[in-house]
């Protein structure tokens, strides 16, 4: 089970301090979708060139352009790009070909995704590596948590790994974690932790009491 740092709202310089501060208890750097947005593939590429040994996620949430847009973040070292499954499967499937060609990974983002089940075995029949469930900012500041999208991605999963995000912090890691998902994903609770080192390394903990 993989921890995932979500970068979101820091500067570049900022950042690379932020994470260098966690970096023993995280295996992705997620460039976030704010933050790619700000600083583009140049923020990949410095992390990439900086922590060599961290997988780095370019978090773009591709909607249209999947060659394209994919191989930005391959070409600049990314490990694994994001689409959005509410998108066609046509994009999917140009994220897929650059994929296969760099030897990397995409990861769907189900966020906004109504029928998950369908979406599932659709997603899986092309081959998606990983899917992400996925509850976003907006969504919880109305109270929503990823917590049962997860058991039915869980339910429904056959070959693709899972991944999970929203909110999740060190007191509620724990029923996360009970659900096996193969990465969990954390941001704000980490970046904006009193405690950021503290913070990372009990959701460390406790991913590893089950792995
Ligand atoms: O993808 C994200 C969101 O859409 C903002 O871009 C976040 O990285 C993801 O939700 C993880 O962050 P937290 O929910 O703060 O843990």
């Amino acid at each position: 089970m993989k921890l995932q740092l979500a970068l979101d709202e820091l500067k570049l310089e900022e950042a690379l301090e932020f994470a260098e501060r966690v970096k023993d208890y995280v295996d992705i750097i997620e460039i976030g979708t704010p933050f790619v947005i700000a600083e583009g593939m140049n923020a990949v590429r410095t992390f990439k060139e900086r922590f060599p040994d961290k997988e780095i996620l370019s978090d773009e949430k591709i909607m249209d352009g999947g060659f394209f847009e994919s191989k930005l973040a391959f070409d600049a070292g990314a490990e694994y790009v994001t689409a959005l499954g509410v998108t066609d499967a046509l994009t999917i499937k140009a994220c897929l070909k650059a994929a296969d060609e760099f030897g990397k990974q995409l990861v769907v983002d189900m966020i906004c995704v109504d029928n998950l089940p369908d979406k599932i075995r659709e997603l899986e029949g092309l081959g998606v590596h990983v899917l992400a469930v996925h509850t976003g900012a907006d969504q919880q500041a109305a109270g929503r948590r990823p917590i049962d999208d997860l058991k039915v991605m869980k339910a429904h999963v056959k070959s693709a790994k899972i991944a999970v995000a929203g909110g999740i912090n060190s007191s509620t890691i724990d029923k996360y974690v009970a659900l096996e998902p193969d990465i969990i994903i954390v941001g704000t609770g980490i970046t904006y932790a009193a405690d950021p080192v503290k913070e990372a390394r009990l959701i460390k903990e406790a991913m590893g009491r089950r792995a």
